[in-house]
C-alpha cells in the first residue's frame, strides 16, 4: 500500500482524501519538528505533505529512498531543497493559490495595525490605561503603498489597497508593464519605491536575489517615517539593519509575520513598541487551510496513483484529463527510449523526439521526459522523468523536439533518434489498440511489441540463418515467444527482434555472434 506522511498541522480533509484513495496515511504534526523521527518515517514513504515547519533538506531527502513526491500545502518552498529532490527524482509540488487571499488579507490587517497601533492600544486598554492621546494614528487614504514583488499575493494586496484609495507602486523586475497597468500599479525601481512609499510590503519568494533585499543600503534611502510589512519570508529583511533603522527613527514601525529563524521565540525586535508581530500566521485561516489541505492531498494522490502532475516546481504539469491521453504515449516513449538507450554505444550526445500526427497536439514535455529518462537509464540508475532533463543537461546531452501534425501510415507515431560518438540510431513506434509497438528501426520496417527479454539482431538476409539461430537457441534451451523480421532489401541487411522466454537466463550471445550471417547481436530487457 502506498504510504504518505503528513508531518505538519494540515486540515483533516487531507487525511480523508488520501484514505479514500486507498493510501496509507501517517499523520503526525509533530514529525516535522523531530528530525530523527522524520528520518525514520521517511524510510518507506512514497509521499509527504508538509507546511513550513518540516525542513526537507538534502540530508532528509537522502533518507527517503522510496519518496516520489513532496507536497507543500502552501506557497513557499524555501524549506525544500528542490535541487536535491530533483536529483533524486522526486516531484515537488505546492498549492500556489489556496492561501493567497488569506495572506493578502493578513498583510492589510498588518498595515492597519501599524497605522492605528491596534495591538498596542489593545494591550494598553486592557491594563485600564485609557491612553487616548498616545495612540494617535495615521490614515491609509491617499498614502502610497510600495510592493516589493507583485505576483499572486502582491497583486491581491494591491487591489485591496486600491479599495482603500491608496496609490500602489511596485518593484518587480519580472512583471510586464501591461500587467502592471492592468493592475493599476505603477512599476518603479527599488530605489524609487523606497524613497516614495509610506508603507512598504514584501511579497517575493526568498532566494539568493531577494535575501536581504531590505538591508542597510535600503534603510539608508528609505523615506523617513515609512512603515515596513513582511508577510513573505524572514530572510528578505536584514533584521539587524531594521532594528537600527527603527532605533534612529528612519522607519516608523514594522509589522512582521515571518523571521530569519523560525519558530522565533526570543527575538530582539519583540521588545520594540512600534513593531507588530504574529507567529507566521499569514496563511492561517480556516478557509485557506481547507483549500491547501484538499489541494495538496488531491495533487499527491493524483501523482502517485495516476501520474497527473499539478503545480510541480520541477516537472511539467499534466492534468487529470491529459494523464489518460498521455499515458499510452509515455509508455511508447519509454519503450522507444529503452530500446535506443540499450543499443546506444558509448556516451549519448543527442536525443531527438519526433511527434507525428495527433500526438503532436498533445503536451510533449512529459513524453520527452519519459523518453530521455529511458534512454539514459542503462547509464544512470537513478534517472527518472523528474530528473531526466536536468541530468541530460549536466551531461551535455542535447535534447531536440520535432513536430508534424501529419503521419503518413499511422494515426500517430513517435520517433526517437539517439546520437552517440559511434553513430545514430532511430526508432519509430505507434499505438496498436493503445499498446506500444515499434514500427521502424532506422530505415527498416518491422513490427514488434517490446516486452520481457528480447534478442536484437542485425544479420545478412541469407538462407539458413533462421534455422541456424533456432538451433543455437534450442541448444541453450531457450523458447522463442515471438519473431519479428525486417530488411532493407532482398539479400541485404536484415533486422530481427525476437522475444524469448528467458526471465532469468541469458541468451548465448557468443554462440549467436559466431553465426556467419550475424553482424550485431544484443540482449534487450523491457
Ligand atoms: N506569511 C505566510 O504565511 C505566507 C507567506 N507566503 C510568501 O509570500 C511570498 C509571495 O508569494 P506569492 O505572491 O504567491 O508568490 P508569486 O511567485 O506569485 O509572486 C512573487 C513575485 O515576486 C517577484 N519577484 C521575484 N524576484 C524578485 C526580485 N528579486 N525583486 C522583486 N520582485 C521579485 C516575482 O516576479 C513575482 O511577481 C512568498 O515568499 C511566499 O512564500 C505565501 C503564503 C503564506
Ligand atoms: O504558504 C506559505 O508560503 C506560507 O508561508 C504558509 O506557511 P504555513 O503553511 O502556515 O506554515
Amino acid at each position: 500500500m502506498t504510504k504518505v506522511l503528513i508531518s505538519d498541522a494540515l486540515g483533516e480533509d487531507a487525511v480523508r482524501i488520501l484514505k479514500a484513495r486507498d493510501i496509507d496515511v501517517h499523520f503526525d504534526p509533530a514529525l516535522g519538528k523531530d528530525d530523527a523521527a522524520l528520518r525514520e518515517a521517511l524510510k518507506d514513504a512514497e509521499g509527504i505533505a508538509i507546511r513550513s515547519a518540516t525542513k526537507m533538506t538534502a540530508e532528509m531527502i537522502a533518507a527517503a529512498p522510496k519518496l516520489k513526491v513532496i507536497g507543500r500545502a502552501g506557497i513557499g518552498v524555501d524549506n525544500i531543497d528542490i535541487e536535491a529532490a530533483t536529483a533524486a527524482g522526486i516531484a515537488v509540488m505546492n498549492t500556489p493559490f489556496g492561501n493567497a487571499v488569506t495572506t493578502a488579507e493578513h498583510t492589510i490587517a498588518m498595515m492597519f495595525s501599524l497605522a492605528r497601533r491596534i495591538p498596542q492600544a489593545d494591550a494598553s486598554t486592557r491594563q485600564s490605561k485609557w491612553e487616548k492621546s498616545k495612540f494617535m494614528g495615521r490614515e491609509l487614504f491617499g498614502k502610497t503603498l510600495g510592493l516589493i514583488g507583485a505576483g499572486n499575493i502582491g497583486s491581491i494586496v494591491a487591489s485591496r489597497a486600491q479599495g482603500l484609495k491608496m496609490k500602489v507602486i511596485a518593484f518587480d523586475p519580472f512583471l510586464t508593464e501591461e500587467k502592471a497597468q492592468e493592475m493599476g500599479v505603477e512599476l518603479v525601481s527599488l530605489n524609487k519605491l523606497l524613497t516614495r512609499a509610506d508603507f512598504i510590503s514584501l511579497h517575493t519568494p526568498l532566494n539568493d536575489k531577494t535575501r536581504g533585499i531590505l538591508g542597510r543600503e535600503a534603510f539608508e534611502v528609505i523615506r523617513p517615517g515609512a512603515f515596513v510589512i513582511n508577510c513573505a519570508r524572514g530572510g528578505l529583511i536584514d533584521e539587524d539593519a531594521l532594528a537600527e533603522a527603527l532605533d534612529d527613527g528612519r522607519v516608523a514601525g514594522a509589522a512582521l509575520d515571518v523571521y530569519e529563524t523560525e519558530p522565533a521565540k526570543d527575538h530582539k525586535l519583540f521588545s520594540y513598541e512600534n513593531v507588530v508581530v504574529t507567529p507566521h500566521l499569514g496563511a492561517s485561516t480556516q478557509e485557506a487551510q481547507e483549500n491547501v489541505a484538499v489541494q495538496i492531498a488531491e495533487q499527491i494522490a493524483d501523482y502517485l496513483l495516476t501520474g497527473a502532475v499539478q503545480n510541480a516546481l520541477n516537472m511539467p504539469s499534466v492534468t487529470a484529463e491529459e494523464a489518460p491521453q498521455l499515458r499510452p504515449f509515455i509508455n511508447l516513449g519509454e519503450k522507444l527510449g529503452s530500446l535506443t538507450g540499450q543499443l546506444a554505444d558509448g556516451a549519448v550526445k543527442g536525443i531527438t523526439v519526433r511527434f507525428a500526427g495527433q500526438v503532436a497536439k498533445l503536451k510533449s514535455a512529459p513524453i520527452v521526459s519519459a523518453v530521455v529518462s529511458s534512454v539514459l537509464k542503462p547509464q544512470l540508475a537513478t534517472v527518472n522523468a523528474v530528473n531526466a532533463l536536468t541530468l541530460a543537461k549536466d551531461r551535455g546531452v542535447k535534447i531536440t523536439e520535432e513536430k508534424t501534425e501529419t503521419s503518413p501510415n499511422f494515426g500517430s507515431t513517435l520517433s526517437v533518434r539517439v546520437e552517440t560518438a559511434s553513430g545514430t540510431l532511430s526508432v519509430t513506434g505507434a499505438l496498436f489498440g493503445g499498446e506500444p509497438r515499434i514500427v521502424r528501426i532506422d530505415d527498416v520496417r518491422l513490427e514488434a511489441s517490446l516486452s520481457g527479454c528480447m534478442l536484437y539482431l542485425v544479420n545478412e538476409d541469407k538462407p539458413g540463418f533462421i534455422a541456424a539461430l533456432g538451433e543455437t537457441l534450442r541448444e541453450a534451451d531457450l523458447n522463442v515467444a515471438t519473431f519479428n523480421l525486417g530488411r532493407r532489401a532482398e539479400g541485404g541487411e536484415a533486422l530481427a527482434l525476437i522475444a524469448l522466454d528467458c526471465p532469468d537466463g541469458t541468451p548465448p550471445l557468443d554462440a549467436i555472434r559466431a553465426l556467419p550471417q550475424v553482424r550485431q547481436a544484443a540482449v534487450l530487457r523491457f
